[in-house]
């Protein structure tokens, strides 16, 4: 695929890298995974995602940080436990399909190297699309090729780069949410929803838009196609026993992800697009 005017391709450790650098914004993508690294509006010059410092870049291992993408199931697979979590397509080499120059910035299209894979029923085009403009918009869209209906989950898992997250607050969620530190307890979503411990914890509510406020600086995320949202942070002893992440790592990230957890059904020869805008 040939780059564009805004687009060069860069080799780091195993991982093709794809910088995009137009007049809207900086983004970074790696092609292991359809993976988005890194997300610059030039309006601001403020990196919106976190990637840790001791993140793999092998080509075999997840990348701690950035937008995993999971499909076609979310957390561990239902019934087959060996398989990995979050599914297969976050460790695969993705293949770029198109780069495009717009009036307000860079569309690139990715898709996965397969979409079938063990532990899923179902034949799929799944394209992931990225806009990067003065906003990024991540669509990710699944079109079932088949002849009988199919269900998938998926989250686009984005870790949001944050100063403190003891000093950050998530604005847009009120509803109850369930608590997988507490075996799964359904609870209230605090008001103000803020952080002191583990956290992980599945909303099934759909605000339009969600807001990190960390301090004076505000991350706006729009979500669509979605069940749930989910809100991870690891704490201090789960990021010291993490091989990917500092022990301090925890601080400086909060994963908001906009996630299908209640499995999304796709009719025959339509597509489902789950999408989240940064901004
Ligand atoms: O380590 P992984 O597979 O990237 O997952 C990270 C976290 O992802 C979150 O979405 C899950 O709710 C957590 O339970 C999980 O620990």
């Amino acid at each position: 695929m040939l780059p564009t005017d805004s687009t060069t391709i860069i080799t780091r450790d195993n991982i093709q890298l794809l910088h995009i650098e137009n007049a809207f914004a900086y983004a970074e993508i790696s092609l292991f995974g359809g993976h988005i690294l890194s997300f610059k509006p030039k309006h601001d010059h403020r990196e919106r995602l976190w990637v840790s410092q001791h993140a793999f870049f092998d080509a075999k291992k997840p990348i701690r940080g950035g937008i995993p993408v999971c499909w076609p199931w979310f957390g561990p697979h239902k019934s087959k436990t060996n398989l990995a979590a979050h599914g297969y397509v976050r460790t695969q080499t993705w293949q770029i399909i198109s780069c495009e120059e717009t009036r307000t910035g860079t569309t690139v299209t990715l898709k996965p190297h397969t979409s079938k894979g063990d532990g899923f029923e179902g034949d799929v085009q799944l394209v992931l699309v990225v806009h990067v403009e003065q906003q990024l918009t991540i669509q990710l869209c699944t079109t079932n090729l088949g002849d009988t209906p199919l269900t998938y989950n998926s989250a686009l898992h984005s870790y949001f780069a944050i100063s403190d997250i003891k000093q950050c607050e998530l604005l847009g969620l009120s509803k109850k949410y369930s608590d997988k530190t507490r075996g799964y307890q359904i609870l209230d979503t605090p008001q103000a929803y803020k952080f002191n411990e583990e956290t992980d914890r599945v909303h099934q509510e759909q605000p339009k838009t969600l807001t990190i406020a960390d301090g004076e600086i505000k991350t706006d995320i729009m979500s669509s196609g979605h069940d749930s949202i989910v809100v991870w942070n690891p704490w201090q002893e789960k990021s010291i026993s993490m091989g990917d992440m500092s022990d301090d790592g925890y601080l400086t990230m909060l994963c908001v992800e906009t996630a299908i957890t209640q499995g999304q059904d796709v009719a025959p020869n339509t597509t489902h697009v789950l999408q989240q805008i940064i901004q």
